[in-house]
Parts: structure tokens; C-alpha cells; sequence
């Protein structure tokens, strides 16, 4: 949050925009076309993508394909500014499987970074849904499983014949990925790094940084230059091979980067890695950009303006009288009819908190469940999946939902807690009114908030965002039961905090004896 108001900061002083980013190819001039325009598609991805209901991909997809197997040929790095709900997954797993379809040996040649877990294991799904097709595998390191079923994954270990015995001093292991393409979380990334035997990025081609701007601020044991460092091979690298290469823990192969003749590429190793970097609100902080190491890039961005939101979206603010915010918002969802909506709201502490009030709301006939970063992992993931599967529908989150999270369905987002910052705002909203589809966004405000509300819109030339009213005779029905949940989830409170504080009394004296 800090390091988000600092680059609000940055961008107010108006920080000259960095010369690349100044021209920009224009997605929004880029339509969708059937897959049979997209020149030298692979035939088996064509058959994939129909059979998951993809026929005709969108702008940005067009344009990334453009820009890396058509003319521009992955000359340059490419980076993404596109609204949420565009596409951008697909832009960027299209071209990586396309290109790797056609590798002879299998090695890790694709490293794609989200910043979370729930994340990650949507993007998997997207690549998963196209890379077989071609033969291509796809790992995944989030820390889902124990890092030993991790790493049987990822490595391939030698077949040993039996009964024969092997002496690891004068013949190492040859340990090779499993995988072709890994998609991971920076924290379990940096575990495969610096301690998993046979785990290189050597052979390295491509560079995914999804959610870029997220992970700019992700500086987890600094996974971004660790990762540059071990994907740079130096000249002198390139000439190692004259002598016999040794076997050893990274295995036999070698991706031969030769003395680059790309342009501007001169005495530098080919091929390099491409770098595609991607969020719908991509920073414009050069030092920020800097940390990329960026090679020529390519700025694609849909239309002039900065921030952008998806054109399906509507947006309305519901104006609340001071301590009844949450009937406004029981109103509000009532009025919803069982459509799926996200409420948002501006810490884990008060998720929970708006999450318990709501059930002790007796019988509003929805089902609510609360999704935050406080919770373990395996009942995040049961809640979404819950929430995917149509079986709630409801989510209360804080900001871990906010970002990338796609769920079918979601018709409707809800900021309970004002949006702190436009970023804010543009992710959480286009949790709806994705892939072209109709989505609503209300924002619930105190009177006093209302001018800040419409300045904040006007970072993303919003001018339009009219009152949403609900019915004050549901209000004053609501006000009864209203009154029952707030006694209710006092006690409940209570009750949690004395919990912990005999939990941490029980700890702390047994690390006392
Ligand atoms: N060509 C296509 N045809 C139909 N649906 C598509 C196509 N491309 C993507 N989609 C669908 O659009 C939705 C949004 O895609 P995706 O998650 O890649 O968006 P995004 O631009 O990455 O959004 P965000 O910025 O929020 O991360 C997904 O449900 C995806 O399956």
C-alpha cells in the first residue's frame, strides 16, 4: 500500500515518461478475428483453444501474436497495458506454446511469475488447457504441495536399470525438468533456485512478469535480479563448450546462445530471453521499469487513456447514512436476486468482521462465505471453489481477490470500503465485466466522501458514475435485525479475542518451561 501511494506520488509530479513508452501500438485499432486469421497458429492449439470455446481471439491477443510470431518476431520485449478481463493470459500463452511446439528437448524454457497462489493456478489452467496439444508440459510452484512432491514434478530424474549399481562419484545423476513451461509464485520460485538439485533456469527463452506492477513491489529475497542473474549466460559462457561438457547436478543439455546478430543486440547472447510484461495498470515509473532490464521494448496499450476500464462496466456510488452502511449493503445484495457479487472491503480484519455480522443477519436466503489472505490456503481454495462452482454466492474479501481473479459469473462488485487508490479501484472492479460481459460496480459512501470518491474517478477519466438508491422501507425493515447481529457479533468478538489471547497465554508459558 505504501510503495502504491508512493508511485501515486511519482505520478503527480508528472515523472517524464520513458521515450518507448511515448508511442505505443494502439490495441484498441486491433479487433477479434476468427483462429483461422491468425497466421501459422498450430494446427493442434487451433483444435484446443475451439474445444475450450475459444474461436476468435480478442484485440490484445491479436496484437501480442503480431508482435511476436508475426512480423515483429519476438525482436522485442513486450510490455502490456490492457484493461482487466482483455485477454491478457491467452495473449501471452499463445505465442510462448506456438514458439516451444516446436523444441526437440525438453528443458524449462518458460517462467511465468504471479504473485500469488490462487493466481498462479489460473494461469496454469490456461496454459494446461493448450500446451499438451503440442507436447508441451507445465509445472507449477506455489507451495501447494510439499516442496518433495514439488520437485518430483518439476525434475526427472535418470531410469536406473536394476540390479545394476551406480556409483554417484563417477557418474552424477543427470537430473532434467520435467517441464517445459513453470508457472510460479516468487517465494517458492527462489526455494527451487537455491535448493533444488537439478532446477535451472539456464535454458531460459521466455520471461512472463504478469501483474507487473504487483510484482515490482514483491521484493521476496530479491527473486527478480536471482532471476535475471541465472538466466544471463556471459561471453565467456558461450565459449565453455570447446572443452567436453562436464555432467553435472543441472544436467547435460546446454541451450547454445550464440553471439547475438539481432538488432541492437550486438556481443550479447542469442537467443536472449524475451521478457513479456503485463498488468491493466502497468507502472510508468522508470526505475521501477529499470529492474526489468528491458530489451527494445514494445509498448502495447489500449487507447490514450492511462486507466482504463473494460467498456461492459458500469459504475454507481450508493450514498449511506453514517452507521447503517452495513443495511445498505444487506439491502443492496437483496436487490442483487442471487447474482454473484464480490464485496470488498479494506482490510482482512474487517472482512471478517462484515462477514460475521452478515451471517448473523438471520436467513437473508444468499450464501456468504469470507475470502482473505488471513485464511489458510486450503479453505481459500474451497471457498472459490464454492464460489466458481455456483454453490455461494457471495464472496466478502479483502484485497487478495483483488487482482487477476477470474470467476465466471460475477455480475456484480461491491466496495464497501472505499478504494484507496484509482489502481485500487480498476483491479477490484474488473473482477465483473469480463471477456466483453455486462458488470456492475457500486461503491457504498458517506456523504463526506463523495467529492473524494469523484476525484479518485477522474485519475481514469470516469466522469460518470450516477447514484444507486435502494428502497429506505428495506432499510427500516432491515433495522431490527440489524440491531440483533450487531449485539450478536459483539459477543462473538469477545469471544475470538479471548481465544487469542489464551492461545498466546498457552504458548507463550510453554516456551517459557
Ligand atoms: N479469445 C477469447 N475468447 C473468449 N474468451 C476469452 C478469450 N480470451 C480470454 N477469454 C476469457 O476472458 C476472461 C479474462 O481473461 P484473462 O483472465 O486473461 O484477463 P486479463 O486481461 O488477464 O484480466 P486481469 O487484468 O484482471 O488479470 C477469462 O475468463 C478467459 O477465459
Amino acid at each position: 500500500m505504501e510503495e502504491e501511494a508512493k508511485e501515486q506520488k511519482i505520478s503527480r509530479k508528472k515523472v517524464a515518461v520513458l521515450p518507448w513508452m511515448r508511442n505505443p501500438v494502439d490495441i484498441s485499432s486491433f479487433n477479434n478475428c476468427p483462429l483461422t486469421q491468425l497466421p501459422f497458429l498450430h494446427p493442434r492449439m487451433k483444435a484446443a483453444l475451439s474445444s475450450s470455446g475459444i474461436d476468435s481471439p480478442f484485440p490484445v491477443q491479436v496484437a501480442v501474436w503480431q508482435e511476436t510470431i508475426g512480423p515483429g518476431s519476438f525482436e522485442r520485449d513486450i510490455c502490456v497495458n490492457s484493461p482487466t478481463g482483455s485477454g491478457k493470459t491467452l495473449a501471452y500463452a499463445l505465442p510462448i506454446v506456438q514458439i516451444l511446439s516446436s523444441r526437440a528437448v525438453k528443458c524449462l524454457r518458460a517462467l511465468v511469475v504471479l504473485p500469488t497462489r490462487d493466481l498462479a493456478l489460473q494461469v496454469m489452467d490456461v496454459f494446461a488447457s493448450i500446451a499438451p496439444a503440442v507436447g508441451l508440459s507445465v509445472g507449477l510452484a506455489v507451495g501447494q504441495s510439499s516442496i518433495a512432491d514439488e520437485i518430483s514434478m518439476l525434475i526427472e530424474r535418470p531410469k536406473l536399470e536394476a540390479g545394476v549399481c551406480y556409483d554417484p562419484e563417477s557418474r552424477p545423476m543427470e537430473l532434467r525438468s520435467a517441464v517445459d513451461i513453470l508457472v510460479a509464485t516468487p517465494g517458492r520460485l527462489m526455494d527451487h533456485i537455491n535448493n533444488t538439485k537439478g532446477f535451472t533456469l539456464e535454458h531460459l527463452r521466455f520471461l512472463v512478469v504478469d501483474e507487473t506492477d504487483r510484482l515490482l513491489r514483491e521484493a521476496y529475497q530479491s527473486w527478480l535480479p536471482t532471476v535475471l542473474q541465472c538466466t544471463s549466460s556471459s561471453v565467456d559462457d558461450l565459449f565453455a563448450y570447446a572443452s567436453p561438457p562436464l555432467a553435472s547436478t543441472f544436467g547435460s543439455l546446454k541451450t547454445i546462445r550464440r553471439v547475438g546478430v539481432e538488432r541492437g543486440f550486438k556481443s550479447k547472447p542469442y537467443p536472449r530471453l524475451v521478457k513479456m510484461v503485463l498488468s491493466a495498470t502497468l507502472t510508468q515509473d522508470p526505475s521501477k521499469l529499470a529492474q526489468l532490464d528491458l530489451h527494445h521494448p514494445l509498448f502495447l496499450t489500449s487507447g490514450k487513456i492511462r486507466y482504463q476500464l473494460p467498456q461492459s462496466l458500469e459504475s454507481f456510488k450508493l450514498i449511506c447514512e453514517p452507521k447503517l452502511k452495513p443495511l445498505y449493503l444487506v439491502s443492496l445484495l437483496q436487490s442483487l436476486q442471487g447474482e454473484k457479487a464480490i464485496v470488498f472491503t479494506s482490510s482482512v480484519e474487517s472482512t471478517h468482521r462484515l462477514c460475521t455480522l452478515l451471517k448473523f443477519f438471520g436467513d437473508l436466503g444468499i450464501k456468504i462465505k469470507e475470502y482473505s489472505g488471513h485464511q489458510h490456503q486450503t479453505l481459500r481454495s474451497k471457498t472459490l471453489r464454492g464460489f466458481r462452482e455456483g454453490g455461494l454466492q457471495v464472496l466478502v474479501s479483502s484485497d487478495a481477490m483483488t487482482r487477476g481473479m477470474d470467476v465466471k459469473g460475477v455480475r456484480n462488485v461491491i466496495n464497501y470500503d472505499k478504494p484507496p487508490y484509482i489502481k485500487t479501484y480498476i483491479h477490484r472492479a474488473g473482477r465483473t465485466a469480463r471477456a466483453g460481459n455486462y458488470g456492475r460496480c457500486f461503491t457504498l459512501l458517506h456523504q463526506d466522501e463523495v467529492n473524494q470518491f469523484k476525484k479518485l474517478l477522474k485519475k481514469a477519466d470516469i466522469d460518470s458514475c450516477p447514484v444507486y438508491t435502494v428502497p429506505s422501507d428495506s432499510i427500516e425493515s432491515l433495522r431490527l435485525s440489524y440491531d440483533t447481529s450487531l449485539e450478536i457479533l459483539k459477543e462473538s468478538v469477545e469471544m475470538e479475542t479471548f481465544k487469542k489471547h489464551k492461545i498466546g497465554f498457552k504458548s507463550s508459558s510453554k516456551r517459557k518451561r
